[in-house]
């Protein structure tokens, strides 16, 4: 069984079919691409996948369990994270705390224990920042934890962002254009710690990016969309070499 099966999914809005019978099936550990020229409703896919869009038709399973209608922090607590578009850090907190408030979905003291600072809330915390720190030696950042996050270089506060997704301790990460106005030298360390982080938290890995060299590097499949619909699905090298991306995608 696939980790995340989806089925014929669609959404209109207003008149506009943004998503049109889209069916993925994504198993467990793959790194898997979703590409497509702009409008295509990439986006769009991950706005539905994580609850932020309700989808007129289709069905979206993860681990078998349908999550259609379900509230975008029920499908975070479901095991889907992601990281947007646009940089969306708390840019007054620092690296550390970025981190320790997406652990927070994880807490397993009840509240009241924070509150008065019960022994279990120092404990807690302690393992907290220690699994906080974990998470950021993965992403070399380690040694910038105390910093604001709105003092790190863009590209750290890129990684700090997929840190943050990781750290809700998701079965399905979804990227939107990870790499979007990194430098080449910048990219190329990206693509390593993607894979790094898959390898080592053994998880699945949905990722939306235009550099293609990123793209076709680190997936071993890949979906193209077109105006809502699946042009082509396949590994890198038969997506490359469809006629049809060739002319719509790279407009050759
Ligand atoms: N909330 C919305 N209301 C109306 N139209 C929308 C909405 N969200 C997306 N769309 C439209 O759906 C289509 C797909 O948009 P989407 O952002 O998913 O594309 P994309 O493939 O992610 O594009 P890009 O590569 O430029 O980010 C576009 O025509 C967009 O204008």
């Amino acid at each position: 069984m696939a980790l995340l099966e989806v089925k014929n999914l669609g959404i209109s809005f207003g008149g506009l079919r943004a998503v049109d019978n889209v069916n993925l099936n994504i198993d467990k550990g793959q790194l898997y691409g979703l590409i497509g020229p702009n409008g295509a409703g990439k986006t769009t896919i991950f706005n539905l996948l994580t609850g932020v869009y309700r989808p007129t038709d289709g069905t979206i399973k993860i681990d078998g369990v349908n999550i259609v209608g379900k509230s975008p922090s029920e499908i975070c607590q479901a095991g889907i994270a992601r990281t947007f578009q646009n940089i969306r850090l708390f840019k007054k907190m620092s690296v550390l705390d970025n981190v320790k408030t997406a652990l927070h979905n994880q807490m397993k003291y009840p509240l009241v224990t924070s509150f008065i600072r019960l022994p279990g809330y120092f404990k807690a915390e302690k393992e907290m920042n220690e699994k906080a720190m974990e998470i950021l030696k993965v992403f070399d950042l380690d040694g910038q934890a105390d910093y604001l996050a709105s003092n790190l270089p863009y590209g750290k506060q890129r990684k700090l962002e997929i840190a943050r997704g990781l750290a809700t301790n998701p079965k399905l990460l979804l990227l939107d254009e990870p790499a979007a106005g990194m430098n080449p030298n910048e990219t190329a360390e990206l693509m390593e710690t993607i894979r790094l982080v898959r390898d080592h938290y053994q998880i699945t890995i949905l990722l939306i990016e235009h550099d293609m060299k990123l793209v076709t590097g680190i997936c071993e499949k890949l979906l193209v969309l077109n105006f809502g619909t699946e042009l082509a699905a396949g590994t890198p090298e038969e997506v490359l070499n469809n006629p049809e991306v060739i002319t719509a995608y790279l407009g050759e």
